[in-house]
This record gives structure tokens, sequence and C-alpha cells, in this order.
């Protein structure tokens, strides 16, 4: 099928699904019109895209081979640059036609800005939204846009979207204010273990959308992010999480954002590929 607003891109190195047939659609959002600190989150979806080819589609621990299943890469947002909500707004239409299209798809974002993570939640209406992120993202507005990628969880918060947020370790006053007043749990990436996460996200509602903003990992993995913050979580610890997720929880959307980089190669978009693969072969045979 087309798709108004995506245009294709790099593809993964396996045989790829129909949109219309698969079960993972991976969607790029080139989009870094609000990154106050480093550019190079329009690059991320590529960059992702080309260091899966650095890695085997045999997944170890799984016994998974994710070249066997049916995954579809429907290319990029065409994004209105400098535009958050308007480049949002594309990827809640290209979500919705999808999901139309094929509605036991998983929609699968690759960023990208974390802003168009509010697209993909407007179009798949999840009961909660489960984080990994450095920041709060709950600032009611930054740099005079509320569609900033520092505003995503309060603008998801304010669909009235349960939530729940690990790894942070960069937030104002008022942004722990907003947490506390409306009742939106979040953990400290000092004080994140997995029993913690486990214990949070239990009594979340379904479905669930998960979305891993690259920097709450350790910048030692992910230099080129954005507003990278040093601190972050491991590999396995985030891994750990998801695999409980895809187990546990009824899960409709997932993405994988704040990846940048300026250089094919680049250790973030490697972390982010491998992630990526963890999730596919994670959800082979549950989701
Ligand atoms: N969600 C995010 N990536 N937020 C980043 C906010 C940037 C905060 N800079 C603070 C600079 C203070 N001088
Ligand atoms: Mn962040
Ligand atoms: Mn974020």
């Amino acid at each position: 099928m087309d798709f108004l607003y995506t245009y294709e891109t790099l593809k993964l190195e396996f045989p790829l699904s129909e949109p219309e047939n698969a079960k993972f659609v991976i969607l790029g959002v080139p989009f870094d019109g609000t990154t106050s600190f480093k550019p190079g989150a329009r690059f991320g979806p590529t960059l992702i895209r080309h260091a899966t080819l650095n890695l085997e589609s045999y997944i170890l621990d799984y016994d998974v081979d994710i070249a066997e299943l049916p995954i579809a890469d429907i290319g990029d947002i065409a994004v209105v640059a400098g535009d958050p909500r308007r480049t949002a707004d594309r990827v809640r239409e290209t979500v919705e036609e999808l999901k139309r299209a094929n509605p036991g798809a998983i929609p699968i974002l690759l960023g990208g800005e974390h802003s168009q993570t509010l697209g993909a939640v407007e179009a798949l209406k999840p009961a909660s939204y489960v984080v990994f992120d450095a920041h709060l993202d709950l600032r009611d507005s930054y740099e005079e846009n509320p569609y900033n990628h520092a505003c995503v969880a309060r603008r998801i918060a304010e669909l009235g979207v349960g939530e729940a947020i690990f790894g942070i370790r960069s937030g104002t006053r008022e942004e722990v204010t907003y947490a506390e007043e409306h009742g939106i749990p979040w953990v400290h990436a000092r004080d994140y273990d997995f029993d913690a996460f486990v214990e949070l996200v239990k009594p979340l509602p379904e479905p669930v959308y998960l979305s891993i903003d690259i920097d709450a990992f350790d910048l030692s993995l992910v230099p080129s992010t954005g507003t990278p913050e040093a601190g972050g979580l491991g590999f396995w610890e985030v891994v750990e999480a998801m695999e409980w997720l895809v187990e546990n929880k009824r899960l409709v959307g997932f993405d994988i954002m704040e990846v940048g980089g300026g250089e094919l190669g680049d250790i973030t978009a490697l972390t982010a590929a491998k992630l990526l693969f963890y999730f596919l072969g994670a959800g082979a045979g549950i989701l």
C-alpha cells in the first residue's frame, strides 16, 4: 500500500513483508527541529537501519531468527521541518492508515525526536505509556513550544494515558511537582532495578505503548543522542524490562527515539539497532 507521507529509505538487509501482512511495521521519523543541544536526530532512522547491517538476524538467547518474522518497513515520514506538531500529525495519520489496513500490526517508530511519539500515541490510544528516558519530558512548554521534545510526556498525560517513567536523572522542580500532583510514578536511574520496574508497571491498564528515549542509556552507549546525560542505564537492564512487558502486557506500539549522529557506524545507532533486534526477537511468537 502507499502511504501519503512516507518515502523510502535504506531498508533492512533481510527479506521484508508488505505492511498489510506484517506483524511489525517500522516507520522512521527523521525530525530534529526542537533539539536544543546536539543536532543529528534527523539521521537517526537511517543510521539505525544502516547499523542493522552489522548485526546477525539470529538472536542467540532466544533461538529466534528475526529474518523469518513478518516485518515491514514503510520508510520515513516526510517531516515538516521545524514544526513538531505538524510532523506528529503526519505520524498520527500514517499510523492510523496502517492500523486501518492491518489492525494487528505493531508499529515501531525509529526517531528522530521524542516529540514524535505523541503522534503514534494519538493514533494508537493506549491506556498506558511506559517510557525509559533520562528526562522527565513533563514541561508544559519549552523554548516557547508545547510540542518540544521536552514536553512529550506531559502532552501524553493530558490525553488521560497512565504513565510510568524509568531512568530519570534530569528534570525541573516544576516537572517533579507535576508528576506528584498527577500521580505519575518515575524512577531515578540511581534507584532503577527490575523489581522497581515490575512493581510500577504491573498495575498499569492495557494496552501499553512502550517508548525508549535512547538517552535513558548511559551516555557511553549513546554519545550522539541530542541531549546526553551521564549516569544512565545499562543495555541489559532495558532489554530485561522490555522482555517482561512483551510477555506480561498487551503492547500496541513501540519506539526508539532520540537516536542521532553524523557518521555511519555511530555507537548510538548500534545500541538502538541491537535494542530493535531484541524487541523483534522477544516479540516473536508472543506479539
Ligand atoms: N527532554 C529533553 N531532552 N530535555 C532537554 C532539556 C534541555 C535542558 N537543558 C537545560 C539547560 C540548562 N542550562
Ligand atoms: Mn531524553
Ligand atoms: Mn524524551
